[in-house]
């Protein structure tokens, strides 16, 4: 099973969609606070989420906060900036895929924070800004749950 972190997230139908791929793949989410909705919102609510899936989300009131209930897991941010492609890497359950705000990105203190092969990208072509953060999640918990044979999964 891998953790699913998402940093100060904004957009609530973005993160309607990573609840339901939390779900379906028994991926563990945290959510860091601020978040630009709250889980009551329409907008997130109109993924069409049943009750049983918002059991898959923790929210943490900082960073800090997320990072000590994950002290025991290897961090991957998933940036842009990344200096390493993110199918390149060997993951193991128990690993942890930080992403950034949709606005924003990661901030330079956590993505400092691991080592350069942990700062994983997903390649777009050159001039290319970034991809939807719902599809960038998708595509790499789908990566990692691929190299663990999607344990638990049929
Ligand atoms: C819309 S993007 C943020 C754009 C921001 N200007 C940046 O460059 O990071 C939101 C999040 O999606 C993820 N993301 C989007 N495209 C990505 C890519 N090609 N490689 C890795 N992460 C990506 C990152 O976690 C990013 O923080």
């Amino acid at each position: 099973m891998f953790d699913i972190i998402l940093f100060q997230p904004e957009i609530p139908s973005n993160t309607g969609n990573i609840i339901r791929l939390c779900a379906n793949t028994g991926a563990r989410l945290h959510l860091v606070k601020p978040l630009g909705f709250t889980l009551e919102d329409r907008l997130l609510r109109r993924a069409g989420l049943d009750y049983h899936e918002f059991a898959t989300i923790t929210v943490h009131e900082t960073w800090a906060d997320c990072a000590t209930c994950l002290k025991d897991s290897r961090l991957f941010a998933v940036s842009t900036k990344g200096a390493q492609r993110y199918d390149l890497n060997q993951y193991v359950a128990g690993d942890a895929f930080i992403f950034g705000p949709e606005t924003r990105g990661l901030p330079p203190e956590i993505l400092g924070s691991v080592p350069a092969q942990q700062r994983i990208r997903v390649p777009m072509v050159p001039g290319s800004r970034s991809l939807n953060l719902s599809n960038t999640v998708a595509l790499v918990l789908y990566e990692a749950w691929r190299q663990v044979d999607f344990e638990a999964g049929r």
